[in-house]
This record gives C-alpha cells, structure tokens and sequence, in this order.
C-alpha cells in the first residue's frame, strides 16, 4: 500500500483540525492545529505543531507531534499510528496535555492524557 504521509488536513473526534504541512525526507513537518475545544479561554486562534513520523513502506507509520496552545500556557504531546483500512487513513493516537500551574504543590494535577482518532478531511 502506499507511504502513510501525514501532509495534509486531519480532523480529530472533537472537531478539532490539523493542518500538516509538506513532510521532509526525515520524516520532519510542521503544521498547524485549529482546536473546536470550548474550554479554550481566547477566541480559537490556530496553534503550532512540530512533529516526525517514519517513512517505512508499509503505510502504517508511527508518529508523534507537539502542539504550543497559543490560547493558554499548555503544552501538548500526541503520539499515534496511522492506518490504513479499506483506503481509509485513520490516525490512532494518545496525548499528554500539560496545563501550566502555579506551583509544584498542583504539579500533580498538571497533566491530563487522553485519545484522540483523526479521519482525513476531504
Ligand atoms: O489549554 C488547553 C485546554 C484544552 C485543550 N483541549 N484540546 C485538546 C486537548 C488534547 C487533545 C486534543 C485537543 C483538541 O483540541 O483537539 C487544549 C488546550
């Protein structure tokens, strides 16, 4: 099947959307990530994204991005597989969500994780 390639636009299972970016022979790209959290404290401004993903043949490639919240002091990390099913690209991941806090004494309650699946917009 054909090399999973990220480049592109990804929509996650809360609406959110991912904007990647060409990806380099390293498997580098950069992109840009339009969250559809409410929670957000700003108006939705979209947030940057860095991340590398294998180029090995098989299609269904590991990858793994950081997304720099431009609306709040957070920081999160994704980190999935990409599959391929009946021409479907679907993106399996994980993430750790860090909220800034105040003090080490809430560093226990700063970072959440979670899932997320992304289908390709069309
Ligand atoms: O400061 C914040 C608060 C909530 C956030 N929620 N978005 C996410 C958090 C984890 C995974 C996906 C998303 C998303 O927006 O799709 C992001 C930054």
């Amino acid at each position: 099947p054909q090399q999973c390639n990220l480049a592109g636009s990804w929509k996650n299972d809360l609406g959110s959307k991912m904007y990647v970016s060409k990806v380099d022979d390293k498997g580098n790209f950069l992109g840009e990530y339009h969250t559809a959290v409410s929670s957000a404290q700003k108006p939705i401004e979209p947030s940057p994204l860095v991340g590398s993903q294998h180029l090995d043949e098989d299609g269904q490639c590991t990858f793994g991005f950081t997304v720099n919240w431009k609306f709040s002091d957070s920081t999160a990390v994704f980190v999935g597989q990409c599959f391929a099913e009946k021409g479907e690209e679907i993106l399996q991941t994980s993430w750790l969500l860090r909220e800034k806090v105040d003090s080490q004494s809430s560093n226990w309650k700063a970072t959440r994780t979670g899932q997320n699946t992304f289908t390709r917009m069309c």
